[in-house]
């Protein structure tokens, strides 16, 4: 039996089970972090983040010279996810509140490269970086590039494919569909099929710059809120709108709360709280 210790924590209720592996000695299958993240036999997240030095993993050691911290995301069902925004405030949280980083502004290795983090008032912000239309040329040519079926609705939603270094499919909902009626519990099938799949944003417009959503995330199912989908659902939505000067702070609320999205040209950053619940350890199943 193997007893490893974690943190719970969550970003607008995006909730994480945190397992620090300082020196990376732990080998975490994809039926433990399916253990830790289950609601029932296990702990219970949307995904897993493992605290790890990056000169202790050989995929980003690298980075050693420059960054000290790797946030190894794993989403509910072990699958790798290259990015999580929310996931990233989080990690910030645990970082600077159990001494691991001096200062309120560090960076921070992802799948998705280093993202620069700051402390703002009621939580952080992260530089998510640069964003890129997944198919431009057809985006650019209709507006859209592919279509989303919610399982039990009659018609497919044409929507957009958008790169924050994890995919995001984002639909622009007709007024006549309300958020709260899609059923998200099965995936919602994007067509074309994206290689490495793909989290699925349904956006409604509020009034200027401040839309709601909902989210099917890859890997984890409906969540409370998705960080880098919030980002994908206000760009599409600012680049739908003819990309207008003034709209550049976006108010994006999910389930769990509100976010907010900075657009600079095609970069982008991400701010919202983060908190930490609950210290405690977990055996992990024998196998
Ligand atoms: N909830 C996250 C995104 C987590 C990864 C995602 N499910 C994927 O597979 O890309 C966020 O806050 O960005």
């Amino acid at each position: 039996m193997t007893r490893i210790p974690f943190t719970k924590g969550h970003g607008t209720q995006n909730d994480f089970v945190l397992v620090p592996d300082h020196d990376g000695t732990l080998d975490l299958s994809v039926d433990d972090v399916a253990f830790l993240c289950d609601r029932r036999a296990g702990i219970g997240g949307d995904g897993m983040i493992r605290v790890v030095r990056t000169a202790a993993v050989p995929e980003v050691a690298a980075l050693a010279g420059e960054v000290e911290w790797f946030m190894d995301y794993r989403n509910a069902d072990g699958s790798l996810a290259e990015m999580c925004g929310n996931g990233t405030r989080v990690f910030a949280e645990y970082l600077r509140s159990r001494g691991l980083v001096a200062s309120e502004q560090f960076a921070i290795a992802t799948r998705a490269g280093v993202k620069e983090m700051v402390a703002v008032p009621h939580g952080w912000a992260v530089e998510l970086g640069q964003w890129r239309l997944a198919r431009e040329e057809e985006a650019e040519r209709r507006g859209m590039d592919s279509v989303v079926q919610v399982h039990g609705s009659p018609d497919p939603l044409p929507a957009l494919s958008l790169d924050l270094g994890n995919p995001h499919t984002v639909v622009a909902l007709p007024p006549s569909v309300h958020l709260g009626s899609l059923e998200l519990h099965e995936a919602p099938h994007v067509d074309p099929h994206p290689e490495h799949g793909s989290n699925v944003e349904f956006v409604h417009a509020i009034e200027h710059a401040h839309i709601s959503m909902r989210v099917h995330e890859r890997g984890s199912g409906e969540t409370r809120s998705c960080g880098t989908g919030a980002a994908a659902a206000a760009i599409a939505t600012w680049w739908w709108g003819g990309k207008p000067e003034g709209q550049l702070d976006w108010k994006v609320d999910v389930l769990g709360g509100t976010l907010g999205v900075h657009i600079k040209g095609d970069e982008v950053a991400l701010s919202g709280p983060a908190q930490l619940v609950a210290d405690g350890e977990v055996d992990l199943p024998q196998r």
